[in-house]
């Protein structure tokens, strides 16, 4: 080996967008802060939304909390990538600098709905992972929305009745993980997620590594 051999742990990729998909109360949060608490190589993309915050959320690190007047603001500035109205609330990717990020090998992760990931999937289909996860049954989804211990009754009540058109939508998705236990569903998303950075088409490094190879 010569000190001009590449290193294979280091071989540029492009980044890649990794939405994660559910309906409400299946898991995708716990998951997501597992993910981004485990792999420091993902960042995730924060979200704007009208809704107030729940406890424990903080402002730019949850979601940028705005009022009705800064949302249509950002909408009329085409600040969003994608933006959906979801529980009489409404929710938006802003652009930031993902572009620029995702050729430089940063891996972004999407918190979003099946709206969003229509959107962005349109508009990047090369960089864009989805996975969807699902609850094990209806009735352990409520039990979920209900122990988070956020909603009201009502809200709950909605949630569920939106679940099911929600679940709908799993076949627009790359990937369907089940979350019955969720250190096992952690798992598969992560193996998931390395399996998609080792894509080919996404190992920029490779055509100069393999051509150092063949001389
Ligand atoms: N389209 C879109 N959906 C989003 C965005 N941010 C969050 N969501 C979705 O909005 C829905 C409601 O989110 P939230 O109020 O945090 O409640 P959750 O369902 O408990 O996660 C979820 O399905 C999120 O995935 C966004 O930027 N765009
Ligand atoms: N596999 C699981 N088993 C039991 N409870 C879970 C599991 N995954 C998530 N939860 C709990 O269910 C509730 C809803 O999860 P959350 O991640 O907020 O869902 P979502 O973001 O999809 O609405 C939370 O109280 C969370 O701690």
């Amino acid at each position: 080996m010569t000190d001009s051999t590449i290193s294979h742990d280091k071989l540029a990729r492009r980044g890649l967008l990794f939405i994660l998909s559910s309906p409400s109360g299946a898991g995708k949060t716990t998951i997501s802060r597992m993910l981004l608490g485990a792999d420091e190589e993902i960042k995730l993309s924060v979200s704007a939304t009208t809704r107030p915050p729940r406890p424990g959320e903080i402002d730019g690190v949850h979601y940028y909390f705005v009022d009705d007047a800064e949302f249509d603001r950002m909408v009329e500035e085409d600040d969003f990538y994608e933006w959906a109205p979801v529980f009489g609330h409404r929710y938006g990717t802003p652009k930031g600098r993902i572009r620029g990020a995702l050729k430089e090998g940063q891996d972004f992760l999407f918190d979003i709905d099946w709206q969003g990931t229509q959107q962005l999937y349109q508009k990047d289909q090369q960089d864009v992972v989805r996975v969807f996860i699902l609850p094990p049954s209806i009735a352990e989804l409520e039990r979920r929305l209900r122990s988070r211990g956020t909603d009201a009754d009502d809200v709950i009540a909605a949630r569920m009745e939106r679940a099911r058109a929600e679940i709908s939508h799993w076949d627009a998705y790359d990937y369907v993980v089940i979350n019955e236990n969720v250190n096992a569903c952690f798992a598969k998303v992560r193996e998931i997620l390395d399996a998609e950075r080792m894509k080919r088409q996404r190992q920029t490094g490779l055509i100069p590594f393999v051509r150092e190879l063949m001389n």
